[in-house]
C-alpha cells in the first residue's frame, strides 16, 4: 500500500533537548502554529505528530508543495521534507525509491541512506540492507552511479514499526523556537533595513514583537513610515495569528526641540527618547524588552561607549539580535525574509545627525545636554499613538 507522495516530515531541533513538560508545551505551540499557518495559506493538511516529528498529511502534490512552504516558514522548524508514505516492507520501499528516482536528474551520482526503527521480528532487514537493495533499484531504474562519499543526490529512507517514508530533499526552515514561548517585546521599527531583521530574529526564537514607529515629523518622511508600514505586513506572513499593527507615535515636535537645543549628543538624545517611546509601549503590553537593530560600531551613535550611554535611559533590557552582525550579512537575510525593499529612502535619523557626531559619551554627559522635561514630553506622546494594522497597510 503506497500512501502517496504527500506526506510532510516536519522536523525540529532544540525543543528535542528540553525537560519533558516544557517540551510538550513547546510541540503542542508548534503544532497550533503550523495550522495557523496552513490555515492563513489555505493549505489542506491534516497534522499528525509522531515521535519527535510533525507529519502534514495531503492529498494533491500542490497542497504537500505549499505544506513545505509553509513550515518552512514556521518558527521551530529545522527542516522539511515531501515524502512517499509507504509500508514497512523492503518491497513498498525499493517501488517508493524507483518512484522517488523518476525525476533523477541527468548524470547525476546517488546514495541510498536509510534508518529503521522497530524490532528485527517486525521488520527482517537491516537499514544496511535497505541501503544495499534500495541502491541496486535505483541504480537500475536510473542507470547513475553510486558515490557514497559525496553524492549528488541522496534518497533517504526512514522505516518505523508502522509506515516507511522515503524522500530526497530536507528543505531548511528557519530553526528557533515556536513563536509565543518566549514572552513578547516592543520593536523600534524605523523603515530602514536592520530593525525588520532583528525583529524576525526576535521572533525567531519565539518572541512575538509589538512593532513601533517613531513619527520624526519634518525630518522622517512618508516614504520612511510607508516602508515601516509595509514590512510590518511581511513579518505578519510569519505570525499569522499574532496582532502586529504597527504603533505610530508622533514624535516630530520634540526631534524640533533637540535640533535647537542639543549639539553633538543630539542623536543619543534622539535614541533615548526611542528607548523611552519602547519602555512606556511595554508597559502597556506587557512587554519584557525592547529591540533595535543597531549593530556594533555601524553608526557614531552605535559604538560600544554611545550604546551604553543611549541603555541608560531605560531599564527595561535592550536586545540588539544584530549586534555583531555584518551589513552584508543583514541585507542577505533582509531579501531572504521579504523585508528588503529596494527603493532608496533618505533615512529620516540621518537627517537629524550633528555634523561632529559624539562617539564616546557618557551616560551623564549626554542627560546633562538635553530638556529637563524631555522624558515628561515622551509620555504625553502616548495619548497620541497611531495603530495601523497590516492589513491597512496591505492595501
Ligand atoms: N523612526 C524610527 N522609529 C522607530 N525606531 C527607530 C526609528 N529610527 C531608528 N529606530 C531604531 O533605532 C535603530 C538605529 O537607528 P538607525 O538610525 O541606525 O536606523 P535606520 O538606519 O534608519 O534603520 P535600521 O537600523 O532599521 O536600518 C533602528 O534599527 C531602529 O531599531
Amino acid at each position: 500500500m503506497e500512501h502517496g507522495p504527500g506526506t510532510v516530515l516536519v522536523r525540529y531541533g532544540e525543543i528535542g533537548t528540553k525537560s519533558s513538560k516544557v517540551r510538550s508545551d513547546m510541540e503542542r505551540l508548534l503544532r497550533e502554529n503550523l495550522e495557523s499557518m496552513l490555515a492563513a495559506r489555505d493549505v489542506e493538511a491534516a497534522i499528525d505528530h509522531e515521535w519527535s516529528r510533525i507529519l502534514l498529511r495531503t492529498d494533491d502534490a500542490d497542497n504537500t508543495d505549499a505544506a513545505v512552504a509553509a513550515a518552512c516558514d514556521t518558527f521551530g522548524v529545522v527542516s522539511a521534507s515531501p515524502a512517499r508514505s509507504v509500508d514497512p516492507t523492503s518491497e513498498a520501499i525499493c517501488e517508493a525509491l524507483v518512484a522517488a528516482a523518476a525525476d533523477h536528474p541527468d548524470g547525476a551520482t546517488f546514495g541510498v541512506r536509510a534508518s529503521r526503527a522497530g524490532s528485527s521480528e517486525r521488520h527482517p532487514f537491516s537499514s544496511r540492507d535497505l541501503e544495499i537493495d534500495g541502491g541496486s533499484v535505483v541504480e537500475a531504474e536510473t542507470g547513475a552511479t553510486v558515490d557514497l562519499d559525496d553524492p549528488d543526490r541522496t534518497y533517504y529512507v526512514e522505516c518505523r514499526a508502522e509506515e516507511a517514508f522515503v524522500f530526497t530533499e530536507k528543505r531548511p526552515g528557519p530553526g528557533g523556537l515556536p513563536l509565543g514561548t518566549q514572552g513578547r517585546a516592543v520593536v523600534l521599527l524605523s523603515g530602514g533595513l536592520d530593525s525588520p531583521v532583528a525583529a524576525w530574529e526576535m521572533m525567531k526564537r519565539g518572541c512575538r514583537i509589538v512593532p513601533v514607529y517613531v513619527d520624526l515629523g519634518p525630518y522622517g518622511g512618508v516614504d520612511h513610515q510607508a516602508r515601516a508600514l509595509s514590512t510590518v505586513g511581511e513579518l505578519a506572513r510569519y505570525a499569522p495569528d499574532d496582532d502586529l499593527s504597527l504603533r505610530i507615535v508622533p514624535a516630530g515636535p520634540l526631534v524640533e526641540t533637540l535640533m535647537a537645543e542639543v549639539g553633538s549628543t543630539r542623536m543619543l538624545s534622539l535614541r533615548r527618547v526611542m528607548l523611552r517611546i519602547g519602555e512606556a509601549v511595554a508597559r502597556d503590553v506587557g512587554a519584557h524588552s525592547v529591540v533595535t537593530g543597531e549593530s556594533l560600531g555601524q553608526k557614531s551613535s552605535q559604538t560600544g561607549g554611545n550604546l551604553a550611554a543611549t541603555d541608560a535611559a531605560t531599564s527595561l533590557p535592550v536586545h540588539r539580535p544584530l549586534l555583531t552582525r555584518d551589513k552584508t550579512d543583514i541585507v542577505d537575510q533582509a531579501r531572504a525574509i521579504g523585508t528588503f525593499d529596494d527603493s532608496t529612502i533618505t533615512v529620516g535619523c540621518e537627517q537629524v545627525a550633528p555634523s561632529h557626531p559624539e562617539t564616546n559619551a557618557t551616560p551623564a554627559e549626554v542627560a546633562a545636554a538635553e530638556p529637563d522635561d524631555l522624558f515628561d514630553r515622551v509620555e504625553t506622546l502616548l495619548d497620541r499613538v497611531e495603530v495601523v494594522t497590516p492589513e491597512e497597510t496591505r492595501s
